[in-house]
């Protein structure tokens, strides 16, 4: 009886109070993209909404970079179904940007490449990726990480919806790679921007990724990292480098955040719709 009142109550309880999932940034489905008679990517299915990270991950070849420039409209679809909010304000970071070794290139203009900015819009965005100390620092004379600082540095000045990273961590140490990814972390969590990111880093994408797209010229899965390190086809895919990835990853979903900013707590056993973020929690190596 206490269930039937309950269910009652849920049932008159105003729609306001409902947890709200944000409209998405973009929106796939049966995408696919033919060169000739080759298709190098189709039945891509995906979706990505405000503060969310969504990651692809496959094989050389597999299609990640194809998909990315397709979603976003770089690259002519050839069948499927694709919406993107009107207006979205995107930034890129791509996966290479060679700059001439003899070209005089400080990071403050590296700023300014694509773009006017004032000063303290690029002092805003060194700061948000903590590189603000080498705004005068000749890019080539810039470490691996600091490099790609400057470059999300860059995608950020936009102040993006989504931010999209093919690759993000190119060049860069182990230890500055951790620090990368907790870096993009952040920044999903300050500015609750989309993220649309390429990597290879299993480990390191199993723990800091809302939703796990794996890629051989389809979707072979996808879903919440723990979904994706359980199916048989990431399994078959990356074999023994899946077994280490899903050896290391614990996911602790305990808590939610709503449309509005709200943090609730959430019980372990929930769906793995879209529309939240998660609190993650691993074991180091
Ligand atoms: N313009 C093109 N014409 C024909 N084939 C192409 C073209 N661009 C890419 N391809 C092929 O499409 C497939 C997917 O390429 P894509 O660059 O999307 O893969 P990827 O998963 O991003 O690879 P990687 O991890 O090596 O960067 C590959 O087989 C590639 O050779």
């Amino acid at each position: 009886m206490a269930s039937v009142i309950q269910a009652v109550e849920e049932v008159k309880r105003p729609a306001a109070e409902a947890p709200q999932i944000e409209a998405p940034l973009i929106e796939a489905s049966g995408l696919g993209v033919r060169r000739g008679t080759h298709w190098l990517v189709r039945g891509v299915d995906l979706t990505i909404r405000p503060g969310e990270i969504v990651t692809l991950i496959g094989p050389n070849g597999s299609g990640k970079s194809t998909t990315v420039k397709a979603l976003l409209g770089i690259l002519e679809t050839s069948e499927g179904c694709l919406s993107r909010q009107p207006g979205l304000r995107i930034g890129y970071v791509p996966q290479k940007l060679s700059v001439d070794q003899t070209m005089p290139l400080t990071v403050r203009r590296l700023m300014t490449l694509t773009g006017r900015h004032d000063r303290a819009e690029i002092e805003a965005a060194l700061n948000e990726v903590a590189i603000a100390h080498l705004a005068e620092r000749p890019v080539q004379q810039l470490s691996g990480g600091e490099f790609q600082r400057a470059l999300l540095a860059r995608a950020l000045i936009r102040r993006p919806q989504l931010l999209v990273l093919d690759e993000p961590v190119q060049g860069v140490d182990f230890a500055g790679e951790i620090a990368l990814y907790e870096l993009i972390h952040d920044i999903r969590e300050r500015l609750g921007c989309g993220i649309l990111m390429i990597s290879h880093d299993l480990h390191i994408v199993m723990g800091q990724t809302d939703t796990v797209v794996c890629l051989n010229g389809h979707v072979c899965c996808s879903g919440t990292p723990q979904v994706v390190t359980a199916s048989p086809e990431y399994r078959a895919l990356f074999g023994s480098r899946a077994a280490s990835a899903l050896a290391i990853y614990r996911h602790d979903h305990d808590h939610v955040h709503l449309a509005d900013g709200r943090v609730v707590a959430h019980d372990h056993e929930h769906d793995h719709s879209r529309g939240h973020k998660h609190g993650e929690d691993h074991d180091a190596g």
